[in-house]
Protein backbone atom coordinates (compact mmCIF):
# COMPACT_ATOMS: atom_id res chain seq x y z
CA UNK A 1 0.00 0.00 0.00
CA UNK A 2 1.43 3.31 -1.10
CA UNK A 3 0.07 6.30 1.02
CA UNK A 4 1.56 9.99 -0.21
CA UNK A 5 4.43 10.74 2.05
CA UNK A 6 3.91 13.69 4.36
CA UNK A 7 7.13 15.09 3.52
CA UNK A 8 6.28 15.26 0.26
CA UNK A 9 2.72 16.07 0.18
CA UNK A 10 1.22 19.45 -0.49
CA UNK A 11 -1.43 20.97 2.44
CA UNK A 12 -3.79 22.35 -0.11
CA UNK A 13 -6.95 21.15 0.18
CA UNK A 14 -8.72 19.61 -3.32
CA UNK A 15 -10.32 22.85 -4.97
CA UNK A 16 -11.68 20.56 -7.63
CA UNK A 17 -14.02 23.13 -9.04
CA UNK A 18 -11.05 25.64 -10.01
CA UNK A 19 -11.31 24.61 -13.96
CA UNK A 20 -7.61 24.78 -15.75
CA UNK A 21 -6.97 26.39 -19.07
CA UNK A 22 -8.68 25.19 -21.90
CA UNK A 23 -6.37 26.31 -25.33
CA UNK A 24 -8.59 25.78 -28.70
CA UNK A 25 -5.26 25.32 -31.07
CA UNK A 26 -7.05 26.09 -34.35
CA UNK A 27 -7.90 29.84 -33.23
CA UNK A 28 -6.04 33.00 -34.44
CA UNK A 29 -2.67 32.51 -34.03
CA UNK A 30 -1.75 35.66 -31.98
CA UNK A 31 -4.66 34.85 -29.77
CA UNK A 32 -3.52 30.95 -29.23
CA UNK A 33 0.44 32.35 -28.33
CA UNK A 34 -0.79 35.00 -25.65
CA UNK A 35 -3.19 32.50 -23.90
CA UNK A 36 -0.86 29.56 -23.90
CA UNK A 37 1.72 32.35 -22.30
CA UNK A 38 -0.90 33.61 -19.59
CA UNK A 39 -1.94 29.73 -19.05
CA UNK A 40 1.94 28.92 -18.38
CA UNK A 41 2.17 31.65 -16.22
CA UNK A 42 -0.74 31.28 -14.02
CA UNK A 43 -0.72 27.49 -13.90
CA UNK A 44 2.10 25.94 -15.41
CA UNK A 45 -0.33 23.65 -17.21
CA UNK A 46 -3.47 23.80 -20.08
CA UNK A 47 -5.78 21.71 -21.92
CA UNK A 48 -5.25 21.46 -25.24
CA UNK A 49 -8.27 20.91 -28.16
CA UNK A 50 -8.00 21.10 -31.91
CA UNK A 51 -4.44 20.02 -31.89
CA UNK A 52 -4.47 18.20 -35.10
CA UNK A 53 -3.30 14.73 -34.04
CA UNK A 54 -4.92 12.06 -36.23
CA UNK A 55 -7.02 9.47 -34.20
CA UNK A 56 -5.60 6.70 -35.80
CA UNK A 57 -2.14 7.36 -34.23
CA UNK A 58 -3.43 7.48 -31.07
CA UNK A 59 -5.80 4.56 -31.19
CA UNK A 60 -3.04 2.25 -32.51
CA UNK A 61 -0.12 3.21 -29.90
CA UNK A 62 -3.03 2.68 -27.00
CA UNK A 63 -3.92 -0.51 -28.41
CA UNK A 64 -0.16 -1.76 -28.39
CA UNK A 65 -0.06 -0.29 -25.11
CA UNK A 66 -3.62 -1.97 -23.58
CA UNK A 67 -2.00 -4.93 -25.23
CA UNK A 68 1.53 -4.93 -23.28
CA UNK A 69 -0.46 -4.32 -20.01
CA UNK A 70 -2.57 -7.25 -20.29
CA UNK A 71 0.11 -9.95 -20.39
CA UNK A 72 0.97 -12.02 -17.31
CA UNK A 73 3.46 -10.14 -15.18
CA UNK A 74 5.90 -12.46 -15.53
CA UNK A 75 5.99 -12.09 -19.57
CA UNK A 76 6.07 -8.23 -18.74
CA UNK A 77 9.04 -8.17 -16.56
CA UNK A 78 10.87 -9.92 -19.39
CA UNK A 79 11.18 -5.88 -20.73
CA UNK A 80 12.22 -4.90 -17.41
CA UNK A 81 13.95 -4.01 -14.81
CA UNK A 82 13.84 -0.15 -16.04
CA UNK A 83 17.69 0.93 -16.30
CA UNK A 84 16.31 3.48 -16.86
CA UNK A 85 14.67 2.48 -19.93
CA UNK A 86 12.09 -0.33 -19.74
CA UNK A 87 9.35 -1.85 -17.73
CA UNK A 88 9.21 -1.15 -13.79
CA UNK A 89 6.69 -2.05 -11.41
CA UNK A 90 6.00 -0.02 -8.33
CA UNK A 91 9.12 1.52 -8.25
CA UNK A 92 9.98 4.88 -9.92
CA UNK A 93 13.27 6.12 -9.90
CA UNK A 94 16.60 4.73 -7.77
CA UNK A 95 15.71 6.29 -4.85
CA UNK A 96 13.05 4.18 -2.99
CA UNK A 97 9.65 6.66 -4.29
CA UNK A 98 6.91 4.43 -5.09
CA UNK A 99 3.50 4.06 -6.90
CA UNK A 100 0.44 1.91 -7.31
CA UNK A 101 1.07 1.66 -11.33
CA UNK A 102 3.63 -0.21 -13.36
CA UNK A 103 4.79 1.92 -16.12
CA UNK A 104 7.20 1.42 -19.96
CA UNK A 105 9.55 4.14 -20.02
CA UNK A 106 11.39 4.17 -23.63
CA UNK A 107 13.74 6.15 -25.89
CA UNK A 108 12.43 8.25 -28.72
CA UNK A 109 14.93 7.53 -31.95
CA UNK A 110 13.26 4.66 -33.57
CA UNK A 111 16.44 2.86 -33.88
CA UNK A 112 16.25 2.43 -30.35
CA UNK A 113 12.22 1.53 -30.29
CA UNK A 114 12.89 -1.37 -32.93
CA UNK A 115 15.42 -3.15 -31.24
CA UNK A 116 13.16 -2.59 -27.48
CA UNK A 117 9.83 -3.28 -29.66
CA UNK A 118 11.48 -7.33 -29.91
CA UNK A 119 10.85 -7.54 -25.98
CA UNK A 120 7.90 -5.52 -25.90
CA UNK A 121 5.85 -7.39 -28.46
CA UNK A 122 5.02 -10.78 -30.40
CA UNK A 123 4.41 -8.03 -33.18
CA UNK A 124 7.66 -6.05 -32.94
CA UNK A 125 6.71 -4.63 -35.97
CA UNK A 126 3.23 -3.03 -35.31
CA UNK A 127 4.43 -2.25 -31.95
CA UNK A 128 7.21 0.06 -33.34
CA UNK A 129 5.19 1.19 -36.13
CA UNK A 130 2.57 2.32 -33.53
CA UNK A 131 5.15 3.98 -31.51
CA UNK A 132 7.37 5.77 -34.27
CA UNK A 133 3.99 7.53 -35.26
CA UNK A 134 2.67 8.58 -31.58
CA UNK A 135 6.28 10.01 -30.76
CA UNK A 136 6.44 12.09 -34.43
CA UNK A 137 3.18 13.49 -33.72
CA UNK A 138 3.93 14.30 -30.33
CA UNK A 139 7.78 15.94 -31.07
CA UNK A 140 5.61 17.84 -33.83
CA UNK A 141 2.51 18.76 -31.69
CA UNK A 142 5.65 19.60 -28.87
CA UNK A 143 7.31 21.82 -31.57
CA UNK A 144 4.11 23.86 -32.25
CA UNK A 145 3.39 24.88 -28.82
CA UNK A 146 7.12 25.95 -28.37
CA UNK A 147 6.75 28.18 -31.53
CA UNK A 148 3.30 29.66 -30.09
CA UNK A 149 5.15 30.10 -26.92
CA UNK A 150 8.31 32.03 -28.21
CA UNK A 151 5.67 34.11 -30.26
CA UNK A 152 4.15 34.89 -27.07
CA UNK A 153 7.11 35.52 -24.79
CA UNK A 154 8.42 37.92 -27.97
CA UNK A 155 11.44 35.71 -28.63
CA UNK A 156 13.35 34.28 -32.05
CA UNK A 157 11.18 32.57 -33.80
CA UNK A 158 11.84 28.25 -33.49
CA UNK A 159 14.32 29.65 -30.67
CA UNK A 160 12.63 26.82 -28.06
CA UNK A 161 11.60 24.53 -30.54
CA UNK A 162 14.74 24.13 -31.52
CA UNK A 163 15.95 22.48 -28.72
CA UNK A 164 13.23 19.63 -28.92
CA UNK A 165 14.56 19.17 -32.89
CA UNK A 166 18.08 18.70 -31.72
CA UNK A 167 19.22 15.08 -33.50
CA UNK A 168 20.53 14.95 -29.72
CA UNK A 169 17.44 15.85 -28.40
CA UNK A 170 16.39 13.74 -24.61
CA UNK A 171 13.11 13.48 -24.98
CA UNK A 172 11.58 10.25 -23.66
CA UNK A 173 8.20 8.38 -23.43
CA UNK A 174 6.47 6.77 -20.53
CA UNK A 175 3.16 4.78 -20.33
CA UNK A 176 1.89 4.40 -16.97
CA UNK A 177 -0.53 1.55 -16.14
CA UNK A 178 -2.30 2.03 -12.75
CA UNK A 179 -4.21 -1.05 -12.33
CA UNK A 180 -8.00 -0.96 -11.77
CA UNK A 181 -9.16 -1.18 -7.95
CA UNK A 182 -8.97 -4.18 -6.12
CA UNK A 183 -11.95 -3.62 -4.38
CA UNK A 184 -9.27 -4.08 -0.92
CA UNK A 185 -8.15 -0.84 -0.70
CA UNK A 186 -11.55 0.60 1.12
CA UNK A 187 -12.36 3.79 -1.34
CA UNK A 188 -8.40 4.00 -1.60
CA UNK A 189 -7.62 5.85 1.47
CA UNK A 190 -5.01 4.30 4.06
CA UNK A 191 -6.92 4.59 6.70
CA UNK A 192 -4.04 4.69 9.28
CA UNK A 193 -2.92 8.00 8.55
CA UNK A 194 -6.04 8.86 6.95
CA UNK A 195 -4.32 10.19 3.63
CA UNK A 196 -5.25 8.91 -0.45
CA UNK A 197 -3.22 6.13 -1.75
CA UNK A 198 -0.92 7.41 -4.46
CA UNK A 199 -0.79 6.18 -7.96
CA UNK A 200 2.59 8.51 -8.97
CA UNK A 201 3.90 11.10 -6.22
CA UNK A 202 4.08 14.73 -6.22
CA UNK A 203 6.78 16.13 -8.44
CA UNK A 204 7.53 18.33 -11.11
CA UNK A 205 8.31 16.69 -14.29
CA UNK A 206 12.68 18.05 -15.16
CA UNK A 207 12.22 18.38 -18.80
CA UNK A 208 11.14 21.01 -21.17
CA UNK A 209 7.51 20.17 -21.57
CA UNK A 210 5.32 17.37 -20.98
CA UNK A 211 2.25 16.28 -23.54
CA UNK A 212 -0.06 14.02 -21.30
CA UNK A 213 -2.85 12.16 -23.08
CA UNK A 214 -5.08 9.41 -20.64
CA UNK A 215 -7.93 7.45 -20.77
CA UNK A 216 -10.94 8.23 -19.80
CA UNK A 217 -10.33 7.28 -15.80
CA UNK A 218 -9.59 10.56 -13.84
CA UNK A 219 -6.90 10.68 -11.14
CA UNK A 220 -4.64 13.31 -11.90
CA UNK A 221 -3.79 16.31 -9.82
CA UNK A 222 -2.19 19.80 -10.40
CA UNK A 223 -1.25 22.17 -7.45
CA UNK A 224 -1.56 26.00 -8.35
CA UNK A 225 0.49 28.62 -7.32
CA UNK A 226 -1.41 29.21 -4.22
CA UNK A 227 -1.08 25.03 -3.17
CA UNK A 228 -4.55 24.61 -4.46
CA UNK A 229 -5.45 21.02 -5.05
CA UNK A 230 -6.98 21.04 -8.57
CA UNK A 231 -8.47 17.56 -9.79
CA UNK A 232 -7.98 17.70 -13.92
CA UNK A 233 -11.13 15.32 -15.68
CA UNK A 234 -9.97 13.39 -18.16
CA UNK A 235 -11.48 14.05 -21.48
CA UNK A 236 -10.94 11.58 -24.37
CA UNK A 237 -10.09 14.04 -26.84
CA UNK A 238 -7.32 16.61 -25.09
CA UNK A 239 -3.91 16.74 -24.24
CA UNK A 240 -2.50 18.44 -21.16
CA UNK A 241 0.71 20.18 -21.36
CA UNK A 242 2.61 20.53 -18.49
CA UNK A 243 5.82 22.92 -17.86
CA UNK A 244 8.42 21.51 -16.94
CA UNK A 245 11.61 22.69 -14.85
CA UNK A 246 14.07 22.93 -17.62
CA UNK A 247 11.53 25.97 -19.22
CA UNK A 248 10.96 27.75 -15.86
CA UNK A 249 15.04 28.72 -15.93
CA UNK A 250 14.63 29.43 -19.69
CA UNK A 251 12.32 31.60 -18.88
CA UNK A 252 13.80 32.91 -16.14
CA UNK A 253 10.60 31.90 -14.07
CA UNK A 254 8.08 33.54 -16.35
CA UNK A 255 6.65 30.22 -16.53
CA UNK A 256 6.54 27.68 -13.49
CA UNK A 257 6.96 23.81 -13.76
CA UNK A 258 3.59 22.65 -12.31
CA UNK A 259 3.76 20.06 -9.52
CA UNK A 260 1.38 17.30 -9.72
CA UNK A 261 0.57 13.62 -8.48
CA UNK A 262 -2.03 11.11 -9.39
CA UNK A 263 -3.95 9.55 -6.96
CA UNK A 264 -4.61 5.32 -6.84
CA UNK A 265 -6.96 4.36 -9.16
CA UNK A 266 -10.14 4.14 -7.82
CA UNK A 267 -12.36 3.17 -10.28
CA UNK A 268 -12.89 -0.78 -11.88
CA UNK A 269 -11.59 0.41 -15.00
CA UNK A 270 -7.16 0.33 -15.62
CA UNK A 271 -6.25 3.99 -15.91
CA UNK A 272 -3.49 4.49 -18.79
CA UNK A 273 -1.75 8.05 -19.23
CA UNK A 274 1.16 8.42 -21.92
CA UNK A 275 3.59 10.94 -21.34
CA UNK A 276 5.83 12.71 -23.66
CA UNK A 277 8.38 14.39 -21.93
CA UNK A 278 10.44 16.90 -24.58
CA UNK A 279 13.72 17.13 -23.42
CA UNK A 280 16.87 18.86 -24.98
CA UNK A 281 20.15 17.18 -25.56
CA UNK A 282 22.36 16.69 -22.79
CA UNK A 283 24.86 19.23 -23.85
CA UNK A 284 22.23 22.41 -24.53
CA UNK A 285 22.62 25.06 -22.00
CA UNK A 286 19.70 26.15 -20.14
CA UNK A 287 20.34 29.48 -19.26
CA UNK A 288 17.70 32.48 -20.22
CA UNK A 289 17.32 35.32 -22.80
CA UNK A 290 15.48 37.18 -20.05
CA UNK A 291 17.61 39.34 -17.38
CA UNK A 292 18.70 39.27 -14.79
CA UNK A 293 19.32 35.85 -14.35
CA UNK A 294 17.59 34.13 -11.25
CA UNK A 295 19.42 30.65 -12.48
CA UNK A 296 23.42 29.78 -12.56
CA UNK A 297 24.31 28.26 -16.16
CA UNK A 298 24.32 24.97 -16.07
CA UNK A 299 23.25 22.00 -18.93
CA UNK A 300 20.74 20.05 -19.00
CA UNK A 301 23.06 16.86 -18.32
CA UNK A 302 24.09 18.63 -15.43
CA UNK A 303 20.24 19.14 -14.21
CA UNK A 304 19.42 15.71 -15.05
CA UNK A 305 22.13 14.17 -13.18
CA UNK A 306 21.00 15.89 -9.74
CA UNK A 307 17.64 14.95 -10.34
CA UNK A 308 18.03 11.59 -11.00
CA UNK A 309 20.56 11.13 -7.37
CA UNK A 310 16.88 12.91 -5.34
CA UNK A 311 13.59 11.78 -4.31
CA UNK A 312 11.07 12.51 -6.66
CA UNK A 313 9.22 15.03 -4.83
CA UNK A 314 12.11 17.26 -4.03
CA UNK A 315 12.57 20.91 -4.97
CA UNK A 316 15.98 20.47 -7.28
CA UNK A 317 15.26 24.03 -9.23
CA UNK A 318 16.14 25.61 -5.35
CA UNK A 319 19.46 24.76 -5.94
CA UNK A 320 20.81 26.21 -8.96
CA UNK A 321 18.77 29.41 -8.20
CA UNK A 322 20.96 32.73 -7.52
CA UNK A 323 20.29 34.51 -4.61
CA UNK A 324 18.55 38.16 -4.98
CA UNK A 325 21.61 40.25 -5.20
CA UNK A 326 23.87 38.23 -7.14
O1 LIG B 1 -0.46 9.62 -15.07
C1 LIG B 1 -0.47 10.82 -15.21
O2 LIG B 1 -1.42 11.43 -15.70
C2 LIG B 1 0.73 11.65 -14.79
C3 LIG B 1 1.99 10.83 -14.56
C4 LIG B 1 3.19 11.69 -14.36
O3 LIG B 1 3.13 12.72 -13.76
C5 LIG B 1 4.48 11.28 -14.95
O4 LIG B 1 4.56 10.20 -15.56
O5 LIG B 1 5.45 12.09 -14.84
FE1 LIG C 1 4.89 13.98 -14.08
Amino acid sequence: MVAASPAHHSSGEDQSFISVPRIDMSLDRHLVANRIVKACEDYGFFRLVNHGVPDHIISSMEEEVYDFFSKPACKKQEAGPPSPFGYGCKLIGLNGDMGELEYILLETNPMAISRRSLVMSTDPIKFSDAVTGYLQAMKDLCCKILDHMAQGLQLPDKSLSCLIKDNDNDSCFRVNHYPPFDGNANGNTNNSLNCPLVGFGEHCDPQIITIQRSNNVGGLQIYSKGNHCISVPPHPTEFCVFVGDALQVLTNKKFLSVRHRVLANSSKQSRISMMYFGAPSLAASLSSPFLPRRYKNFTWGEYKKVVYYRRLGDRRLDLFELSENV
